[in-house]
């Protein structure tokens, strides 16, 4: 039997698989990392530490299978999106990594804006400015680390530097480079044209291929650190956002996804390069060669819950945090939460909106707050469906993901709140599968991702809306969309007072 690998580069850790030629998964092995937060809005990572924590789960996963590294044939990726790794001419790491949710960015998207007209931006790249992205990044390390800056010579995303580091070659793929605010979307390669504007060299664009290519072979001290031979064949990979997609068969029009993990996505299959979404939700190159998605992202989803759960239930597991909603109506007893915790991207491209909880009465017990942490999230989310609909997507289904579709009751809620079909699949392991997907179809296994999609996906259970529920979460969630506009001037205000 043969075997590929997809790992799953994550925010909080890094997920490796292992499947056969059947698509069964043989074995699984994760490891964390931490998050760095110097400041009030900066987050970052130690590279290294993927590295490193890569080549343990890598270790594990070989170790517990017990299957003999030379059946390995390929391998792929999937990573966190938009993280800015700068690498000098030595391919040395000149810094910590900027990762996507790090908002310390919003003056260089003004200045972006300055630089190049909205409308030219949204033109060739098909995004806005936002300070997830990595072209502010780079901005930002010019302006404030410009002895840093003058010595970069290549910048990466975060799944193409553990890549590099497994086989020594620098790429990157259309999927990532899609989210670096670089690309021109429609035509598939770096604007030389947005790189002058802004100043910035196109030589430290890595040359891009698709995520099916295969880029070379793990590299003798990958091979020694882990096991994995030197003839298992690596193949680019893709966003982990695409790569969820792929491993949740969103390969065709009409097909969409939501995805609940320290983020939370809400993303549609499109075929075209030239529609106009006009910025408000990301419209990217999917991992699939030659199809795009549209999607919009709620900036902490699960993160809200894992914040609420670590700071006021710290020692329930999720499933006991979550066991006593369905003893709570709908609308929390009166209480309304917004995810705002590091600020919001669609529909509120706006890094000072905060959080809040509305509607605080003394009756109010945890659950109820647990209740109204899950409302809040998934209304975000309802707020990017809207977009897609209002845009002439016709939604009848939405297949869900991730940590957040590991709750029952919350799924429920993602079916009456989203007034559709949800879909769970057999597997949660939706992006490090994608990414398994693309190694098995770079192998030559099968002759399309949509072939191999048919062997490796299956659905576990589905959820209907139930009418009842519908009309009810209509009226709360009128409500909820008001809470943004009626505490985005407070959030502006109370700024100055939160920690620098
Ligand atoms: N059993 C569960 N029930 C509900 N939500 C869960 C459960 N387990 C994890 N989650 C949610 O999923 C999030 C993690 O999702 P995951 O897809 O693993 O994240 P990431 O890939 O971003 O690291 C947690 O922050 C939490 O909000
Ligand atoms: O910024 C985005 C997408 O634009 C995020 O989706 C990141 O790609 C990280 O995702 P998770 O670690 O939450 O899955």
């Amino acid at each position: 039997m043969k075997y590929i690998i997809g790992i799953d580069l994550g925010t909080s850790a890094v997920k490796t698989v292992l499947v056969n030629t059947k698509g069964e998964i043989c074995a699984e092995a994760s490891k964390n990392y931490p998050l760095l937060h110097e400041k009030t809005g900066y987050s970052e990572q130690n590279p290294e530490e993927w590295i490193q924590q890569t080549a343990s789960a890598l270790n594990e996963l070989i170790s517990k299978s017990g299957v003999r590294p030379e059946d390995i044939e390929g391998i792929s990726y999937s990573g966190q999106m938009h993280g800015l790794v700068l690498l000098d001419k030595n391919h040395n790491l000149l810094r910590h990594a900027i990762l996507w949710n790090d908002t310390r960015t919003t003056a260089q998207c003004h200045q972006l804006y300055e630089m190049i007209g909205e409308k030219r931006l949204l033109e060739i790249t098909k995004n806005q400015a936002l300070e997830g992205f990595t072209l502010p990044k780079l901005l930002w390390v010019k302006e404030h680390e410009p002895e840093i800056f003058d010595q970069a010579a290549v910048f990466m995303l975060p799944k193409d530097y553990l890549r590099f580091k497994m086989t020594g070659l620098i790429h990157s793929e259309y999927s990532d480079a899609a989210g670096t605010l670089l690309l021109n979307v429609g035509e598939k390669k770096w604007s030389e044209e947005l790189c002058q504007l802004v100043g910035i060299d196109i030589s430290i664009c890595p040359s891009l291929v698709e995520s099916s290519e295969c880029v070379g072979t793990i590299n003798e001290e990958f091979s020694q650190k882990t096991g994995l031979t030197l003839s298992t064949k690596v193949f680019a990979g893709g966003a982990d956002n695409a790569c969820g997609a792929i491993g949740a068969g969103i390969l065709s029009s009409g097909e969409t996804l939501c995805s609940i993990g320290t983020s939370g996505v809400v993303l549609s299959y499109e075929e075209r390069n030239d529609r106009d979404f006009a910025g408000k939700v990301h419209y990217f190159n999917h991992g699939k060669e030659n199809a795009f998605y549209t999607m919009g992202v709620t900036l902490s989803a699960g993160h809200s819950l894992s914040w609420f759960r670590d700071n006021f239930a710290e020692n329930e597991s999720f499933e006991e945090l979550l066991a006593d909603i369905n003893n709570v109506p709908i609308g929390s007893n009166g209480l309304l939460f917004t995810p705002y915790l590091v600020g919001e991207r669609t529909p509120h491209a706006d890094a000072t909106i905060r959080g809040s909880f509305i509607g605080m009465d003394a009756s109010h017990k945890k659950r109820d707050f647990t209740r109204a942490v899950i409302e809040g999230i998934t209304f975000s989310l309802n707020e990017s469906i809207e977009i897609i609909r209002e845009n002439g997507k016709e939604i009848t289904s939405i297949v869900s993901i991730g940590g957040g579709a590991k709750n029952d009751s919350w799924l429920q809620i993602q079916a009456d709140v989203f007034n559709t079909k949800i879909i769970k699949l057999s597997t949660e392991q939706g992006p490090a599968l994608g990414a398994a997907m693309l190694a098995a179809y770079g192998c030559g296994w099968y002759n399309s991702l949509e072939e191999c999609a048919d062997l490796f996906i299956s659905t576990s259970k589905t959820y209907q809306p139930k009418l009842e529920n519908v009309p009810v979460y209509k009226q709360l969630y009128a409500l909820y969309k008001e809470v943004y506009y009626q505490t985005k001037d407070l959030s502006k205000r109370l700024n100055q007072f939160s920690r620098k």
